[in-house]
């Protein structure tokens, strides 16, 4: 593998190549055609780090070749950025060059966009951050309308908030997700968008209740959630769990309960396991659930969340891993499937191919 090259020229030919192979490999799980959903070609990006490099006064942006990890390669500009990412490399290059406390010891920049346009820059050091870096810090915050962190060794200083505030209109209505920074948030914001539509036209009149593995910050339940009546989601991560519980209250859904739980506690729940205290006080009974939606890790599903899956009539299955997902759709096929199927081009240039499919019982 090596650094991947932008060209959108080749961008077709590219997406055709992965779309070929997915429809080859899950051929013999009888896959229906994919819809196909493209990525802007270039700048669609809504995260990026990288490495600085140091070299007599002068910083620059660096990233290594997986092929040649130990030799830096110097970069002006990183086409795939979006927009506010791409504005704002040189201008914080020139503005941290400037500054002896903002360039000392500087070794990587995070970048967390929004399709909204807001923008939060993570500057992570090799030594203990002082008054002298936090003064230099706000003075550049402000300049470039930014949010600013920076982290060294067991300290993280936020100037003001540690989280940037995604909007968009989904299907007529405008959603608003508060997005934390070292926490997952999906990377390609327009295919994200697409991913969202396909999940809900596939979710559409099946009605009954929903349960959630994966949830994240519940960026697929708030666009799920009123499609259904109740909605149990769960997700492993802390940070996570709180940007879901603001995601909720921020776009008014009063349908969705959400448990910390790790898929293989929620499975071993369902299937009459241990008593668990962070269920206590969910009527477990009390759901009539129809459709279960999971948009796990590259690992896929784990074996108690296959045996999960197999009651259910409905799975909605998203994923990031294509060889995970034939894995675990093989292990259902007794008794699911394929009834839709679709590819997010979430990582253009790359071999990679976030996939979506609807699973449908057809045997009990
Ligand atoms: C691909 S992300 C999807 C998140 C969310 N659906 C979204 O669209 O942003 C996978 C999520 O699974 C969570 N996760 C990883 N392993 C888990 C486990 N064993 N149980 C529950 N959640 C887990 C991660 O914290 C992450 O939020």
């Amino acid at each position: 593998m090596s650094l991947p090259r932008f060209d959108p020229a080749e961008y077709e030919t590219q997406l055709a190549a992965k779309i070929a192979r997915f429809k080859s490999d899950f051929a013999p799980l009888d896959l229906p055609e994919p819809e196909v959903f493209r990525s802007e070609p270039l700048h669609y990006r809504l995260r990026a780090e990288f490495r600085i490099w140091h070299s007599e006064g002068r910083l620059d942006y660096a990233m290594f070749d997986p092929a040649d990890p130990k030799r830096p390669v110097l970069i002006d500009g990183f086409p795939a950025a979006a927009a506010p990412i791409a504005a704002a490399m040189p201008v914080l290059r020139e503005r941290v060059m400037a500054s002896e406390p903002l360039r000392r010891k500087l070794f990587q920049v995070e970048f967390l966009a929004t399709l909204s346009g807001e923008l939060m820059i993570s500057l992570v050091y090799h030594r203990p951050l002082e008054a002298d870096w936090e003064a230099a810090a706000r003075e550049l915050a402000a300049a470039m309308g930014v949010q600013l962190i920076g982290r060294s060794r067991k300290q993280k200083i936020v100037l003001e908030r540690d989280w940037v505030l995604e909007s968009f209109e989904l299907d007529g209505r405008t959603l608003h997700y508060q997005q934390i920074e070292g926490s997952f948030s999906q990377p390609n914001g327009g295919v994200n968008r697409q991913m969202l539509v396909w999940a809900r036209r596939q979710a559409e009149g099946s009605g009954a209740d929903l349960l959630e593995l994966y949830c994240g910050n519940g960026n697929f339940t708030v666009a799920l959630a009123p499609l259904f009546g109740k909605v149990l989601a769960t997700e492993m991560s802390k940070s996570s769990v709180r940007a879901a519980h603001y995601n909720l209250a921020a776009n008014a859904v009063d349908n969705v309960t959400m448990v910390r739980m790790a898929s293989e506690e929620i499975s071993d729940a369902l299937a009459g396991g241990r008593a668990y205290r962070r269920m206590q006080g969910i009527d477990l009974a009390g759901y009539r659930f129809g459709t279960l939606f999971v948009d796990p890790p590259r690992s896929g599903l784990d074996e108690a969340t296959v045996a999960l899956a197999r009651r259910f009539d409905r799975i909605l299955y998203i994923s990031c891993n294509p060889q995970t997902l034939h894995d675990n759709i093989a292990a259902l096929r007794d008794t699911h499937g394929i009834a839709a199927a679709a590819a997010f081009d979430q990582f253009p240039y790359t071999h990679h191919l976030e996939c979506g499919v609807l699973l449908q019982k057809t045997a009990a």
